[in-house]
């Protein structure tokens, strides 16, 4: 089996409600692998949230079974599955909670129980990957949006997880922020870690996810690569999700192949086409 076909979170008809006889996720099964980009889309209230908080044993299913690299999670501690999922919360202030940007890094990793050299060393490598070294010793109470959403990455990636699951990382970013951000979290992709992220921005989902999986009402009503997601307008509707233009461009020029969905790649199909039509 290839590396990027090994499941590493397995969700098994899983069922959540906070309140008895409210269920808010209803029947969830769904693979994540090692190596993926997930898009986890979906209409306000539909529960993506809710089931990313499963992905690393923030909350556990009122029934069913969530398995981390085969554990069950009911089994398994927050601080235990850190080196494993780590979970970036949507507003980065109910993540920030220290008085520097090295102690705010430094946090998972203590929390793990490492050693303090082994501790100073992630934190110098998170740091460097997100590009904040120069802002270690400062208050990250007092800086930016952007800022803050990177300092909530960095100490996520600080514990090492195989898994990122990012909760809006781009909402309330300006477009130099939301560009950075993403570009940070496709760097991440690319140095092998597996990302799940939840957005309301189709068009980062067309262009940066490999895998998209749109709920409503706590349920998967698709999940696919995103040219095909998103050639079914109809369907996306029901989960209150309108297609990006570049989709709905594809769709009326008769671009079907389910490449992914950049200005690029439909370049590429058009040039193609044309040629075709050329030739005869
Ligand atoms: N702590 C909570 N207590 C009670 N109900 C909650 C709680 N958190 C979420 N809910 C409810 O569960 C449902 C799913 O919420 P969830 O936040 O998972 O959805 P979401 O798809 O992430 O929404 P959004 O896109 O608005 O962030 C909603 O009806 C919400 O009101």
């Amino acid at each position: 089996m290839q590396e990027q076909q090994r499941p590493l979170i397995q969700f098994e008809r899983v069922e959540y409600g906070y309140e008895k006889g409210k269920p808010v996720l209803r029947g969830i099964d769904l693979s994540i692998r090692q190596g993926e980009f997930i898009a986890l889309i979906g209409g306000n209230g539909s529960g993506k949230t809710t089931l990313a908080k499963h992905c690393n044993g923030l909350y556990k299913p009122t029934s069913g079974t969530v398995r981390v690299e085969g554990k069950d999670t009911v089994t398994m501690s927050v601080a235990e599955m850190a080196g494993v999922v780590s979970y970036c919360y949507q507003n980065p202030d109910h993540q920030i909670f220290q008085s520097t940007v090295e102690a705010e890094v430094a946090f998972g990793p203590r929390n793990m129980g490492l050693s303090e050299t082994e501790i100073q060393g992630r934190v110098e490598e998170a740091l460097a990957a997100i590009g904040l070294i120069q802002l270690r010793k400062e208050e990250p109470y007092f800086m930016g949006k952007g800022t803050r959403q990177k300092i909530a990455v960095a100490s996520v990636l600080a514990m090492k997880p195989r898994v990122i699951v990012l909760d809006e990382p781009t909402t309330g970013l300006d477009h130099h922020g939301v560009r950075e951000m993403m570009a940070l979290i496709a760097a991440l992709h690319r140095a092998g870690h597996t990302i799940v992220a939840i957005t309301h921005d189709m068009r980062l989902v067309a262009e940066y996810a490999e895998r998209v999986v749109v709920m409503r009402q706590g349920e998967i009503i698709c999940d696919d690569v995103p040219a095909r997601v998103f050639a079914q307008p109809e369907r996306l509707a029901e989960a209150q999700v309108e297609p990006p233009a570049l989709s709905r461009f594809a769709l009326e020029a008769g671009l079907t192949e389910p490449l992914p969905l950049t200005f690029d790649s439909l370049y590429v199909q058009m040039a193609k086409k044309l040629q075709e039509r050329g030739g005869r």
